[in-house]
């Protein structure tokens, strides 16, 4: 590291900039010198008038880095599991029984439109405690958060991709995305900066630019830009997600991107592939939670001819958005 130019370091690790400034040395000007040289450009005079020397400053900078990784590992709080206690529907019936959520089950929440699919979701984000119009408590493992974990915004470990993602920030794409890798002290920004926006653009239907400003982004490009976001830049150990189907983006890539062995994943949505694909189904009733259903073996067996039966119909959608005429023989299945 000692050999390495200072821009090369701000690229790899930009928080570093914090441990310059406290020697009052601001690391733009220094870009392709050696992080080894800085005690012969500065001179030993100028380190003993900060009250220290260049091997403490070096060594100080070593230590400020291993500081930073233990931070960076420690941040992430896992969640193993989320239990949902019963509350009631919206006749004022109590709910049945709990449910259980563990780490690294999908679970898809259905039910008729207006039936309590999203405020199921809303009360899991706000982790309720009998405060919301449900009266549901929900447990992070185990056991009640105190309020400092419900309301701190610090390190949340919950996700949520919402039906309407408004950004308020004038900020372009690049721009929105280097300072939330910033804040995540990740290493390397420019590479998962480049990530992101490329994946972002795999699940858009439509490409956007880096410099798009995100507030000119239409609803599906919000959409991809912060499930790609989720995916590859959030520590969140649970991932709320609100009808997929309805956001403009490629629903199946999006849900792989998004399912990883060590998250819950809850995904409310209508859509038969999507609620097949998920390990488990909460089926909601008037308010409240009716039904646990797992997915069955058979069920899984048909998701492949369900998987057809979507492509050739998001085709036929995209044959009609740009104005061709459709042949219907083609989509005989
Ligand atoms: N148990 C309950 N008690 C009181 N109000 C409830 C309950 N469950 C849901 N609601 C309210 O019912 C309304 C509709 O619920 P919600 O928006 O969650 O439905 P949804 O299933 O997500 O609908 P859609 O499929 O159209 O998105 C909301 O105002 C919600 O707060």
């Amino acid at each position: 590291m000692l050999h390495m130019t200072i821009d090369e370091l701000m690229e790899m690790m930009p928080w570093i900039a914090d441990f310059f400034s406290s020697f009052a040395i601001d690391p733009s000007q220094l870009g392709n010198k050696r992080l080894e040289e800085l005690g012969s450009i500065f001179g030993e005079d100028y380190f003993e008038e900060k009250g220290s020397d260049y091997q403490t400053f070096i060594d100080g900078f070593f230590q400020f880095i291993e500081q930073v990784k233990v931070l960076q590992q420690g941040s992430v709080f896992t969640v193993e599991s989320l239990t949902v206690l019963p509350g009631h529907n919206k006749s004022g019936e109590k709910e049945t029984f709990s449910v259980e959520l563990k780490k690294g089950k999908v679970t898809a929440i259905v039910g008729p439109t207006g039936s309590g699919k999203s405020r199921l979701l809303a009360d899991i984000e706000s982790l309720a405690q009998e405060d919301t119009p449900t009266k549901r408590r929900i447990l992070v493992n185990g056991r009640a958060p105190d309020d400092e974990e419900r309301f701190s915004t610090e390190g949340h470990f919950i996700a949520q991709l919402s039906q309407n993602m408004n950004f308020v920030m004038d900020l372009s794409v690049e721009d929105f995305l280097t300072l939330h890798a910033e804040s995540r002290m990740v290493d390397e920004i420019s590479h998962i900066v480049q990530k992101i926006y490329d994946t972002a653009n795999i699940l858009a239907g439509e490409p956007f630019s880096r410099e798009t400003p995100v507030t000119e982004l239409s609803g599906g490009q919000s959409r991809a830009l912060m499930i790609a976001d989720t995916a590859l830049l959030s520590p969140a150990s649970v991932v709320l997600i609100d009808e997929i189907e309805n956001a403009g983006v490629d629903k199946i890539k999006s849900l792989e991107l998004l399912v990883s062995n060590n998250k819950i994943v809850l995904i409310s949505t209508h859509d038969p592939l999507l609620a097949l694909s998920a390990d488990q189904r909460l089926v909601i009733k008037n308010g409240g939670i009716s039904k646990l259903l797992n997915t069955t073996q058979d069920e899984k067996k048909h998701l492949e001819s369900l998987e057809k039966i979507d492509r050739k119909i998001s085709h036929l959608r995209n044959q009609l958005r740009t104005g061709e005429e459709i042949d219907l023989s083609d989509l005989l299945v």
